[in-house]
């Protein structure tokens, strides 16, 4: 079968697009709208206000009622959003059949056609990542440590102690992509500039490839989405590197089982205490490789990123985190619990993340259950419709955050330090969605850099929150903390940030941003 032309695919993308359109003007709903619903123009001339302005105009619908529930214009649809800690709550312990994560992202990346309906039905990796991996990060944090050193070394080639312009996010990139693999299949693969490279490019195929396919009606899916996926060429080059690794374990799987000293503690062991039938096969396993990695490397990439030009940007940071980095590292070594120490490196990454983390929403849920989605007032979203919440204008509420529009990275720290000496005299129930025990002891917890809440939405929170945080923050700190105590950084131009990019309801750091570094004298 020959593939279609760009003009038969765009055709086929403006007419479904119109019947969309023309359906949703027609959409009746007692639930306020942002934007014009009255005619097919107009509701697109607001789907297009929203895509330039996604943070202003949610924003607005989040102000009008911090408790309602408001409908905001796509493209080819009406999504819902749902304010207040209440209704984040709601959204966060509904069930999979109710609201479903996995259904979502289904259609918003065309998982089926894109990676493989297993993943969607299917999705055992999460508990992989959630539990094995999560359980043995201490275990496996000194060879985190050395990725990390001998990544930051070759990639970004210091000389002497000449300063040298970085651009941030292919740099950060090369280091997490290859942090992360040191950690899921070892050495000396996950130095292969070949396999990095591949898993980085991953996210982009599949974002790019499911925003085509999403554009095909049903019918012709099963037709031409395999035409349009990188599934099998992504996994053929994916096996060109996995494929005599991931043979050789199941071989040693299937005749020694797991009790056995040997048995490395990788991410091709957890998933493998997981798989079960058809999902242990090297093609099956290598697309969960590949599929972890697209949860962990553009994600913890642009967050390190996002805090460099934060830390070139407000200097005044760099002085005690390094202080804290050399004193704790002096009195505990390289440790993950030595991190658990940083709690100004740990405070610093979170205010960053509040402020330049969070896109303008978050939680992204479809409706499944067939009469629709009940909030506990009454409130109905119906069959087949998405909900989310308002992302950056939780974080920007001045009900959740002292002067929340203002960089303070020590605005954690400085809390968890006064409920530790006794001089925190806020309400002990304050962020009580996460973390357990009472009053002072949740308190401390919440404002750890992996603690979700209602008013600190960035993994999400409730049952689908992150399940790689853990994993994230362990990285992130280690890296920043490797950072302050052998680089001096300072900022392209002195007081400048790097704009943000934002695409719709997408935001991330400057891709082309740039910083000064070079190694500190002595280290
Ligand atoms: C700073 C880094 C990271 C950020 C900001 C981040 C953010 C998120 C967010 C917002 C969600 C969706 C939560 C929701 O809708 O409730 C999510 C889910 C997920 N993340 Fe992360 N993530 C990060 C790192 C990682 C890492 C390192 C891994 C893998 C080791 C990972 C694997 C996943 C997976 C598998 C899911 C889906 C969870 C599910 O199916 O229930 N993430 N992440």
């Amino acid at each position: 079968m020959e593939t279609p032309d760009i003009k038969t695919l765009l055709l086929y993308g403006l007419t479904t697009a119109l019947a969309i359109s023309f359906f949703r003007s027609r959409q009746q709903s007692t639930i306020p709208a942002l934007g014009e619903t009255s005619g097919l123009i107009s509701s697109y001339l607001s789907a297009l206000r929203l895509f330039r302005h996604p943070d202003e105009m949610i924003t607005s619908g989040y102000l009008k009622d911090r408790n309602g529930v408001f409908r905001i214009p796509m493209l080819f649809r009406w999504d819902y959003l749902a304010n207040g800690p209440q209704r984040v709550r709601e959204v966060a312990s509904v069930s999979e059949d109710i609201l479903s994560f996995h259904e979502g992202v289904d259609e918003n990346l065309q998982t089926t056609w894109t990676m493989g309906p297993e993943i969607v039905h299917n999705p055992y990796h999460v508990l992989a990542i959630r539990g094995s991996l999560t359980r043995n990060l201490s275990r496996c944090f000194p060879e985190v440590r050395d990725e990390i050193v001998n990544a930051f070394d070759d990639v970004l080639a210091l000389e002497g102690e000449e300063w040298k312009l970085i651009k941030v996010l292919p740099a950060t990139m090369q280091v997490v992509g290859r942090t992360s693999n040191r950690l899921f299949i070892g050495l000396p693969l996950c130095r292969d500039p070949e396999y990095v490279q591949l898993n980085i490019d991953y996210t982009v195929t599949i974002f790019a490839r499911g925003q085509l396919i999403r554009l095909l009606p049903e019918f012709l899916k099963p037709v031409i989405a395999p035409i349009l996926s990188s599934r099998k060429s992504s996994l053929r080059h994916a096996l060109k590197f996995l494929k005599p690794i991931l043979d050789e374990r199941l071989e040693q799987e299937n005749k020694f089982g797991r009790d056995r000293p040997d048995r490395p503690n990788d991410l091709i062991s957890w998933l493998l205490d997981d798989a079960v039938d058809e999902e242990r096969t090297t093609p099956a396993l290598a697309m969960r490789v590949l599929v972890t990695n697209m949860g962990a490397i553009h994600t913890s990439s642009t967050t390190l990123t996002a805090a460099l030009y934060d830390l070139a940007m407000y200097p005044a940071h760099i002085g005690p985190m390094r202080e804290e980095a050399e004193r704790v590292v002096a009195q505990e070594g390289w440790t993950k619990a030595a991190l658990g120490s940083m709690h100004k490196i740990d405070s610093f990454l979170r205010e960053s993340q509040r402020l330049r983390g969070a896109a303008a929403v978050a939680m992204t849920r479809k409706v499944v259950a067939k009469d629709g989605f009940e909030f506990a007032d009454g409130t109905t979203i119906p069959y087949g419709a998405f909900v989310s919440v308002p992302g950056t204008p939780v974080h920007l509420d001045t009900l959740n955050y002292d002067q929340p529009e203002v960089f303070d990275g020590f605005r954690f720290s400085r809390i968890r330090e006064a409920v530790r000496t006794g001089h925190d005299h806020t309400d002990d129930d304050a962020g009580a969605d996460s973390g357990e025990g009472n009053g002072k002891e949740r308190k401390m917890f919440n404002l750890h850099m992996i603690a979700t809440g209602t008013e600190h939405l960035v993994f999400g929170h409730g049952r689908h929150a992150c399940p790689g945080r853990f994993f994230a923050a362990t990285e992130l700190k280690a890296m920043l903390a490797h950072i302050l105590i052998n680089y001096d950084i300072k900022a392209e131009e002195e007081g400048v940030r790097p704009p943000d990019m934002v695409f719709g309801l997408f935001r991330m750091p400057n891709a082309n941003g740039k910083i000064w570094m070079r190694k500190r004298e002595g280290v």
